[in-house]
């Protein structure tokens, strides 16, 4: 096992470039299953994430074909053989659900694992279960498995209030009512970048559509979507990830492929702390205003609030930005994991139930740290960017879901970083 070296040092500057979203490729690659014509995802992220999806599709018969070092995923759905998603799949990621939705209203039957909760939370699918039912799908769980079944004839158009905004819920619900009979409304619908992605990626493919980015989302359902080309949207958890780096560590970066309007309540956040965030045709270039970080309040929110993904890095930022900052967790019930792991770098954190609050320190010390889940291990390696001495952050598996390339693109603006063999 891996683990990442990181020691503190002077100020970054230079460009770092933002990968396509993972969480918009996640749900990218199921819409293949709605169709028998092939499509076509370009600006792919290298991740294993990506890798495990295509291992999914795969077991259903689709073909997936990474080209151009990975930044292009060829898929084909024409000789689907199968509807069922292994727990032994599944288990791996829960993006994996997104593939019932497209698989019910393609084939009318489908069998998927449950997920079952992780690191950051129960994370239950009540809600997309909910969705296919209003389209008429009646749905069973045995073994660990939710057996859905639609009417005869396909699912139907209907209407989907859901209690509290779900982006998973809302990507599976669209995918599915693409090829219902009739017409479906989805309210208080997630609003996030990734669903404005998905519903253009569908709408290539000949899906109708109104409303994504809001919080009422209309289908109305074709009899047959066909094959497109698809650029996937910029990773904006990757870009706020980035932006965060020269924040903590000083210096100057440009985000290339960033805009604000992916991340506007972040970046207002940052500045509110003291960052200057300029916007050019080539991304987002992110420096101190002047002087030290001040110390800020975080709620997380769904898009366009505060993204929770992000919350972990700007936690590692706050451990030395002056004064006390309170971050508020609404999204996830567990996921305060990394503050543990500052704590032993040095780090003042009081955590009571969903709410942290951090005392900035002048300066934090490197030291073996463990990441526990994704946005926890990046948040470990921008707080080592500028402490005292060198941090082991070991588990990186977590972070090769969704950070390609990081050690070339935190060395390629200065970092001392370096990956290590754990007994190496
Ligand atoms: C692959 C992907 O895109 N992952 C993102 C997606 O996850 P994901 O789609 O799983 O997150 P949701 O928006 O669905 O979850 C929001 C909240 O709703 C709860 N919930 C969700 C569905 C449901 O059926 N029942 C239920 O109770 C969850 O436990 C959580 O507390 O959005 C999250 C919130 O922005 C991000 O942190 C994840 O990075
Ligand atoms: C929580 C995340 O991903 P997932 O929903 O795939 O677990 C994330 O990207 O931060």
């Amino acid at each position: 096992m891996d683990s990442i070296l990181v020691t503190g040092g002077g100020p970054l500057s230079g460009t770092i470039p933002i990968a396509g979203a993972k969480n918009a490729c996640l749900t990218l690659m199921p819409a293949t299953l709605l169709s028998d014509e092939p499509l076509t995802l370009t600006n792919a992220p290298r991740l294993s994430d990506i890798r495990t999806m295509s291992t999914l599709l795969e077991s259903l018969g689709a073909e997936v074909s990474a080209l151009s070092d990975g930044l292009v995923l060829a898929m084909s759905s024409h000789a689907l053989n199968g509807n069922r998603a292994d727990y032994e799949i599944v288990r791996k990621m829960r993006a994996s659900i997104l593939v019932l939705g497209p698989l019910l209203a393609r084939l009318g039957e489908a069998v998927v694992s449950l997920p079952g909760g992780c690191a950051i939370g129960a994370r239950p699918v009540d809600l997309h279960l909910k969705a296919f039912e209003a389209m008429g799908a009646t749905l069973e769980l045995r073994d660990g498995y939710v057996h859905a079944k639609a009417p005869e004839g396909g699912l139907r158009g209907g209407e989907v209030e859901f209690p509290f905004v779900s982006v998973g819920a809302t990507e599976n619900a669209l995918m599915a009512a693409t090829l219902a009979h009739g017409t479906t409304i989805l309210r208080n619908a997630a609003q996030e970048p990734e669903i404005i992605d998905l519903a253009k990626c569908l709408t290539a493919m000949g899906a109708k559509i109104e409303g994504a980015g809001t919080d009422t989302i209309t289908i109305h359902g074709v009899p047959k979507l066909h094959g497109a080309t698809h650029r996937v949207v910029t990773d904006r958890i990757e870009l706020g990830t980035y932006m965060l780096a020269p924040l903590v560590a000083g210096g100057e970066v440009t985000c290339l492929g960033g805009s604000r309007d992916l991340l506007e309540a972040f970046c207002a956040k940052i500045e509110e702390a003291g960052a200057e965030v300029t916007e050019t045709p080539e991304g987002l270039t992110v420096k101190r205003a002047n002087g030290p970080m001040k110390a800020v309040n975080v709620e997380t929110e769904p898009f366009p609030g505060f993204p929770t993904d992000l919350q972990a890095q700007m936690m590692a930022l706050l451990c030395t930005a002056q004064g006390e900052s309170t971050l508020e967790e609404t999204i996830f019930e567990n996921r305060f994991m990394h503050a543990p792991e500052l704590t032993r770098m040095g780090a003042q954190i009081d955590v009571q139930g969903g709410q942290a609050k951090v005392t900035g320190v002048a300066r934090l010390k490197g030291a073996p740290v463990m990441a526990t889940d994704l946005r926890a291990s990046v948040s470990l390696i921008l707080a080592g960017l500028a402490a005292e001495g060198t941090t082991r952050v070991s588990r990186v598996y977590h972070l090769d879901r969704g950070y390609e390339h990081v050690v070339t693109k935190l060395r390629g603006v200065g970092a001392q970083i370096e990956r290590v063999r754990e007994d190496g």
